[in-house]
Order: structure tokens, then C-alpha cells, then sequence
């Protein structure tokens, strides 16, 4: 094992990121409790959180393609890579792996849209410390999942966002919950129940979400960006992983669909989704066959923002660390020590906690519900 390799899996180093992720998470949510008049008497400006949300995503993709130096690969035709990051789009991607996220953000960061990055999230998410904290800043659209109320606070969300400053990324994971071989055999029940072909790769896509998106959006999104995700040698990273520095390599395709080309008919948009997942399905297949997925391969690189960004915040919170125990063990007061280990223990119970989230195995039960079905 190089020094490399053993400094990245030193528990120590584990400790120093994740306490420069949580102080400078918390700091920076407080800055954003500060811009809350802002929204009040200027939208536009109170999107400076756009910039305040960067600082904390990009310690993540830093961790990603810095610390654990995961390679990314992006297959895609060149027409369409001229206007990734140039304008507005919702993402399809599919949802299989606890790291989907951090590598779609991964692609933000090289398009230059990170911090304006938008996804429709579950709302339990909002309660997640730092990340769901700074998604309520970033008009981040929650939703229930339960399409009655949906409807509306959805299509509310989304209208917001047609005078945004910036170009962004929707991310939306139409089979709404992560891959599990019991959610996918009772989603293929459903599938089989609608006279639907069944899916090898994916569960059945929720149509609902993606219908009220492109209709909120027409006129603000130019494109859907239909996205397939894979890791090499069949692994599935976890954030542990990650943290861990184990390198990883992802393979993304993406193809470009102008909006206009989607059917503004709920009916026939849904009927549109489906036929996009059957696709979707046989590129997986594609995949699994030959270890690649079809097209040209067009990289961007890496960027060395991540990576400062993250520096600024190692090395400004560092010092105060430092200074802090050199005077806690000068004090030699016992309470105050017991004290600062309790502190500890809380912080990593709740690192640990926020980690679970990105757990598959710890995931909902949405989906997982055998529904009674009537052969219509
Ligand atoms: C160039 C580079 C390109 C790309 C780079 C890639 C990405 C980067 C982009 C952006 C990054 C941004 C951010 C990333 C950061 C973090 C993201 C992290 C995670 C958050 C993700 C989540 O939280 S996912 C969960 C929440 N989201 C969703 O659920 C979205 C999808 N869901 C929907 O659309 C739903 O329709 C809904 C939520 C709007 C409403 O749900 P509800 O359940 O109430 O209603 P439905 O209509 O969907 O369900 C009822 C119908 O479904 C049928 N049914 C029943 N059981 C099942 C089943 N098991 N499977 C499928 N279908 C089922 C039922 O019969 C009903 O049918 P109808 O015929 O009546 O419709
Ligand atoms: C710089 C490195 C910092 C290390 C410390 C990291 C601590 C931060 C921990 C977690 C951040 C999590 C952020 C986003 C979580 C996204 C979770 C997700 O993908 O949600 C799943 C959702 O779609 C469907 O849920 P279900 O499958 O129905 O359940």
C-alpha cells in the first residue's frame, strides 16, 4: 500500500473531513438563515445561496474525484456536449446506486452548474442537517410522494423557477425509490397489470412527476437529458467507500431530447415515459453485454474549484481546532474535556446517521407494497 493510499484510509483523516464538512455545513446554513429577509425584498439577490450551496455540494464532489479519485466518463454525442451547461434541462436518470447522486453532481460541477443544481426530493430529505438545510435556499422541489397533494405544491416549486438566474439541472428519478429486487418484482406486477413490457434494469417509472415537470418547465427547459448511470466491474460505491479513498470508475450516457419532442397530453406523456425506460432498459442491456454504452466518449475534466473550495475551508477551520485542544488540555479541567468527547461522540453519531441516508438498505418503503390490481 503506497502512502497515498494509507494516509486515505487513516481514521483520523476520516475525523478531519468529516468536521470540516459539518462545521463549515453549519456555518454556512447560518449564513443562509441570514439571507432569509432577502427573499422578502429581492429574490435575485437572495440567490447569492447559489454560491453559499456550492461551498457545501462541492466538498462532496471533492471528496468524489479528489479524495477518493474516482474517474468519470461521459458517453454522449458532440452536438449535444456544446450545450450541456448552456441551458436549462431536466435529468432522467435511473436509480440503482447509493453514489447516483454524488456523480450527477460530479457532472454539475464540470458544466459549471453545481450550485444551481435542482432535484425533486423526497421531503424527508429536508430534514437532513446541512444538505436538506441548504436545499430549502436552493428551491429545491420537495415532494410527498403522494401525487393528491403533489399536484400542486409540485407544480408551485416548479413555476418559481422560470426567472432563475442561472441555467440548471432538474434531476428527476422517475421510479421515485431506489432498486430493490422486492420493489422491482412488485413494480413489474404493476408493469405486467397495465399491459406494460417488463424491465430488466429499472422499476416502473412514476409518470406523474415527470408530466407536471415538462409542463411547468416548457418555456424554461429546453431539453431532457436522458441519463443511464453505471459503475465498472458490476460495484456499487457507498459514501463509506468514498471516504474511504477507494477509486471507483462511472460511466454515464446521456442523450439530449428537445422538449417540444415530449406530448403535452398527461396520457400520452406517460405512454412517452414509458417507451423512454424500455429504452433506457436495452442500453443497460447494452451495457451489461459489452461494458460500454453505445456512442463517443466526451469527457470534461475535472476542475480545480471542488478542490479549493475545500482547502479554504481545511485549512480556515483547522487552526481554531487546533488552538481549541492544545487549550483543553492545558486546562485540565475533567468536565470540560468529558464534555468535548461527549460533543464528539453526538457529531459523529450524527455523520454517521446523515451517511445512513445514503443507504439503500436503510431506504423507505415506498414501492415495496404489493397493490391490489385490477386487470383494466
Ligand atoms: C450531461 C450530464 C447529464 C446528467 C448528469 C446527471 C445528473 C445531475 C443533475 C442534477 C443533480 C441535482 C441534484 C442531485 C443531488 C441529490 C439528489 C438526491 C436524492 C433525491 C432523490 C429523491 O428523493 S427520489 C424520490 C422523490 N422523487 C420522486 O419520487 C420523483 C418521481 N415520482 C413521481 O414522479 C411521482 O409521480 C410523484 C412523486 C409525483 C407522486 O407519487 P405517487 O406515488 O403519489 O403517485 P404515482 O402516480 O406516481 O403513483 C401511483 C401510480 O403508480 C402506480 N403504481 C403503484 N405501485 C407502483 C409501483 N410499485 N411501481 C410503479 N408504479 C406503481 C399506480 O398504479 C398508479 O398508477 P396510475 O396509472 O394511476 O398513474
Ligand atoms: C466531504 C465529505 C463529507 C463526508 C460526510 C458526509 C455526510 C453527508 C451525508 C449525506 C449526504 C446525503 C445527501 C443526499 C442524499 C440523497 C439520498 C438519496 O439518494 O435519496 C434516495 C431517494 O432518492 C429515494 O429514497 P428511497 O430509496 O425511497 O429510500
Amino acid at each position: 500500500m503506497g502512502f497515498w493510499q494509507g494516509l486515505r484510509s487513516q481514521f483520523l483523516c476520516h475525523l478531519i473531513i468529516c468536521y470540516v464538512f459539518l462545521v463549515s455545513g453549519l456555518i454556512i446554513n447560518l449564513v443562509q438563515i441570514c439571507t432569509l429577509p432577502l427573499w422578502l425584498l429581492n429574490k435575485q439577490v437572495a440567490r447569492v445561496n447559489i454560491r453559499l450551496g456550492y461551498c457545501i455540494s462541492s466538498q462532496m464532489v471533492a471528496a468524489l474525484e479528489w479524495w477518493s479519485g474516482t474517474e468519470c466518463t461521459l458517453y454522449t454525442d458532440p452536438e449535444s456536449y456544446r450545450l450541456y451547461g448552456k441551458e436549462n434541462a431536466v435529468v432522467v436518470l435511473n436509480h440503482r446506486f447509493e453514489m447516483d447522486f454524488l456523480c450527477g453532481w460530479t457532472f454539475c460541477e464540470r458544466f459549471g452548474v453545481l450550485g444551481s443544481s435542482k432535484v425533486m426530493a423526497k421531503k424527508e430529505l429536508r430534514f437532513l442537517p446541512i444538505i436538506g438545510w441548504m436545499w430549502y435556499f436552493l428551491e429545491i422541489v420537495f415532494c410527498k410522494r403522494k401525487w393528491e397533494e403533489d399536484r400542486r405544491t409540485v407544480a408551485e416549486s416548479l413555476q418559481n423557477l422560470h426567472d432563475y438566474p442561472e441555467n440548471f439541472w432538474f434531476l428527476l428519478f422517475c421510479e421515485g425509490t431506489r432498486f430493490t429486487p422486492k420493489k422491482h418484482q412488485i413494480s413489474m406486477q404493476v408493469a405486467e397489470s397495465k399491459g406494460l413490457p417488463k424491465l430488466k434494469y429499472h422499476l416502473l417509472p412514476r409518470t406523474k412527476g415527470f408530466w407536471v415537470t415538462v409542463q411547468n418547465l416548457r418555456g424554461t427547459a429546453a431539453a431532457v437529458y436522458d441519463s443511464n448511470l453505471n459503475f465498472r466491474n458490476n460495484q456499487a460505491p457507498t459514501l463509506v467507500d468514498i471516504l474511504n479513498g477507494k477509486k471507483y470508475h462511472a460511466d454515464l450516457y446521456v442523450r439530449r431530447i428537445p422538449l417540444e419532442e415530449i406530448p403535452e397530453d398527461e396520457a400520452e406523456c406517460a405512454t412517452w415515459l414509458h417507451k423512454l425506460y424500455q429504452e433506457k432498459d436495452s442500453f443497460q442491456e447494452h451495457y451489461t453485454q459489452t461494458g460500454r454504452f453505445p456512442g463517443p466518449i466526451l469527457t470534461p475534466p475535472r476542475r480545480p474549484w471542488a478542490l479549493m473550495n475545500w482547502l479554504f475551508w481545511t485549512c480556515l477551520l483547522l487552526y481554531p481546532l487546533g488552538l481549541f485542544l492544545a487549550l483543553l488540555i492545558s486546562s485540565g479541567s475533567t468536565l470540560t474535556i468529558l464534555a468535548s468527547v461527549a460533543l464528539c461522540v453526538a457529531a459523529s453519531l450524527a455523520v454517521h446517521w446523515m451517511i445512513g441516508q445514503t443507504e439503500i438498505n436503510k431506504g423507505s418503503s415506498y414501492g415495496n407494497k404489493e397493490v391490489p390490481l385490477n386487470n383494466n
